[in-house]
């Protein structure tokens, strides 16, 4: 569904994106996890016609980016980080414009809108001003907008930045829904629980380099399935075991004071880049 090959992207001052090769499978939902500036929100531009690549092919569901850019357009859905709703209009209004820019006709426009505002659970809200709305509501109008033209791939870049916890959990839901419904998802998040809970496989961004891609399951076994935290003097430091008896045995040999839980994605990138994903 989408096959990126030899990516660059080279801004002024910056080499944003480093020889990036993966392919997407079509159905899948695919998480970009890095910090930040690591060319997450680089790559979704260029995967959504809004940035252009500067060397390497890119093919979006079969069409070539570059190439006939209104087919390849509508391959995609896209809501991008920050909120860019009309604040002034309403719920309706935001997505009738969307439609219409994407030439859909009025009766079917009517309907779709009808029908994703239903299932975004943002139905009783059609007429209410968006400057009205929460933050998850709006995330909510900007996923049904995107999904407004039924695309074949949704892009969302940092889908619950600034959400609380509970609204997070409800836009996971979402998310999970759309792709069971047939969509490709591709996602950029730096929160590790998201990558881990949501995607299917997870691309470790950094600095604009991929440097591991694999399923979050594979990912977390590279380290062993038992992490144990020693608070050292002004650092943490972890070690990893296989089995949850190995490190309780280690509990029992040292004198330190240790937290012991389950591996995650964090100790995956830590291990990988040295880095903890902020
Ligand atoms: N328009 C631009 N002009 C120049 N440099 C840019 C531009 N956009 C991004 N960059 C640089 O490219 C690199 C990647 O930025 P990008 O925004 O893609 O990272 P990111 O992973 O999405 O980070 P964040 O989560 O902070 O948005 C950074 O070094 C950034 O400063």
């Amino acid at each position: 569904m989408i096959q990126i090959q030899h990516l660059n992207k080279t801004y002024k001052s910056a080499h944003a994106l480093k020889d990036v090769n993966l392919q997407v499978d079509k159905g899948e939902l695919f998480a970009f996890l890095g910090p930040n500036g690591a060319g997450k929100t680089t790559t979704i531009r260029i995967l959504t016609g809004l940035t252009r690549l500067s060397s390497g092919t890119v093919r979006l569901n079969g069409f070539d980016l570059g190439d006939r850019e209104i087919e390849t357009r509508r391959q995609c859905g896209l809501v991008p980080q920050s909120i860019n709703l009309d604040r002034e209009l309403s719920v309706f209004e935001n997505l009738n414009i969307h439609g219409k820019l994407f030439r859909m006709n009025k009766q079917k426009r009517l309907r779709r809108i009808e029908e994703l505002l239903d299932y975004v659970e943002m139905g009783d809200r059609k007429g209410t001003l968006v400057k009205n709305l929460s933050g998850g509501m709006k995330r909510r109008v900007m996923i049904a907008r995107a999904l407004l033209h039924s695309p074949a791939i949704l892009f969302l870049d940092e889908p619950t930045v600034g959400l609380d916890a509970g609204m997070r959990r409800k836009i996971w839901a979402l998310i999970k829904k759309i792709q069971q419904h047939g969509t490709t998802v591709f996602l950029t998040t730096h929160y590790i629980e998201e990558a881990q809970f949501l995607a299917d496989r997870v691309a470790f961004l950094d600095r604009g380099t991929v440097v591991v891609l694999d399923t979050p399951v594979n990912l977390m076994n590279r380290q062993g399935t038992w992490a144990l935290d020693c608070l050292k003097e002004d650092d943490m430091e972890t070690l990893y075991f296989n089995d949850r008896k190995e490190a309780n045995d280690h509990i029992a040999a040292h004198k330190d004071s240790f937290t012991l839980r389950r591996v995650n994605l964090e100790d995956s990138f830590l291990a990988l880049t040295g880095k903890k994903v902020k």
